[in-house]
């Protein structure tokens, strides 16, 4: 590391004013800098003791009798949080339920419905994989046509590139508020204008923004988003997601799999389905209760801190990351694959180079734990409540010296 990449980080560090939050994450092992909570966020030193309690408490002492008692809500409460402290959403249009898959899937498959006689449905070239693939599936079932947009990926999708594609045939648009990859971040609420002026409906991919960065889906107008809650809402490895339905939606949209959670009165088991009121008529089976527990924890931190200064936090993360890469890699041939203005980034950014596929095997092994995505792409990750500045330089150094060692071998 540089010695001047590592006194700014203790000044930065010492200049935190979240920094206490880093003591209140699990840091075991032999990670020596984890940049990539934006797959999986880690978890919260208080996990381990709610998960026991449930299990001794909640689950070993109430049993079946839970259901009546708090579980049968949570669902929709646990939303009703996520969605006032996290995503911008009045009580009773956020649910946590499946995974984002399915839920993308059931919102994307009941927008259709909704906006019937259309043809079309939108969606970016650069959208991360489970989101193309749902709406070919889509496509294919219903006969829609996919219309891509084929923004370029550095940039990431505008208002502009929307609006040259979408059209009086657009059902449903979907769109990511971060770009997986590059951490473009979009412009929403110019995003909305286009979707409204042509009676598309917007569905917002949020996995890669929940938790890092501000997202208004009230004010902004967005009609249907999902987002994970194992990335920056430190849920855990396969945590069910959340979804969003503006109220404007919520009394006409019919989910395409009628499971008896999300069907009115669900326990007198009546025959023939009718959906529940609101927002729980997006549920489906039995949700994961279980696997809601941890999220909590994070939660409680989220709303202590406020995403505002959350936002704050990993905005400065993001510059001094594109500092040290610009100064220390970029000799190596390394280029920022993300925006530079810190307006249109999210929480991660992206550097190219044609080693960076050898660089992270190598990098994993000496406990330094970026992404490799293809095909030459190192995506650096930062959790604004337990990333420090000093864990960003450290690992910048060390993809630095990787990519050195695997130019030296390979000649790249
Ligand atoms: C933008 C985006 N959408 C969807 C998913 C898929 O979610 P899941 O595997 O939880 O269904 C991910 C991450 O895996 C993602 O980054
Ligand atoms: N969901 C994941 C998984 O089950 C295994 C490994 C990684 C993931 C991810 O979350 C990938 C992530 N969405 C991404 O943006 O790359």
């Amino acid at each position: 590391m540089t010695e001047a990449g590592s006194d700014r980080a203790r000044v930065l560090d010492a200049e935190d004013p979240l920094h206490h939050l880093v003591d209140e994450f699990v840091a075991g092992g032999d990670v020596i800098a984890y940049l990539d909570g934006n797959s999986l966020g880690r978890p919260t030193r208080n996990t381990a003791g709610r998960v026991r309690d449930f299990i001794d408490g909640e689950w070993g002492g109430r049993l079946i009798r839970g259901w009546d008692e708090s579980w049968f809500e949570l669902p929709l409460t646990l939303g009703d949080r996520i969605g006032e402290a996290v995503v911008g959403a009045a009580p009773g249009q956020t649910v946590v339920g499946d995974s984002t898959t399915v839920l993308l899937y059931k919102l994307a498959r009941a927008a259709w419905d909704l906006n019937q006689g259309r043809t079309e449905i939108v969606i970016d070239r650069d959208n991360f994989p489970t989101d193309r693939y749902l709406i070919e599936g889509i496509a294919a079932e219903t006969g829609a046509t996919v219309r891509w947009i084929d923004a370029e990926p550095r940039g990431g999708v505008t208002a502009d590139d929307l609006d040259a594609v979408v059209g009086e045939q657009t059902a449903l648009v979907v769109l990511s508020q971060v770009a997986y990859r590059s951490g473009h971040l979009l412009d929403v609420p110019a995003v909305v204008e286009v979707c409204r002026r042509h009676g598309a409906l917007l569905l917002l991919d949020i996995c890669h923004s929940a938790g890092a960065v501000e997202v208004g889906l009230d004010a902004w107008g967005v009609d249907l988003a999902v987002g994970c809650s194992y990335k920056y809402l430190n849920g855990g490895p396969g945590s069910p997601a959340v979804a969003y339905v503006a109220r404007r939606h919520l009394e006409r949209i019919r989910p395409p799999i009628w499971g008896w959670m999300g069907a009115a009165a669900s326990f007198e088991m009546v025959q023939g389905y009718t959906p529940a009121a609101g927002i729980r008529r997006i549920l489906s089976g039995t949700p994961p209760i279980y696997a809601m527990l941890p999220m909590m924890d994070m939660l409680d931190l989220i709303e202590s801190a406020t995403v505002p200064a959350i936002r704050a936090k990993s905005v400065t993360l993001t510059e001094f990351a594109i500092d040290l890469v610009d100064g220390q890699l970029a000799d190596l041939g390394v280029t920022v694959a993300s925006p530079r203005d810190p307006r249109r980034r999210g929480g991660h950014i992206t550097i190219d180079h044609p080693a960076a596929q050898a660089a992270t095997g190598r990098l994993w092994e000496r406990g330094v734990i970026p992404d490799f995505r293809h095909p030459n792409g190192i995506r650096l990750g930062f959790s604004p409540l337990s990333t420090t500045f000093g864990e960003v330089a450290v690992g910048i150094a060390a993809v630095g010296d990787e990519l050195r060692r695997a130019a030296e071998r390979t000649g790249m």
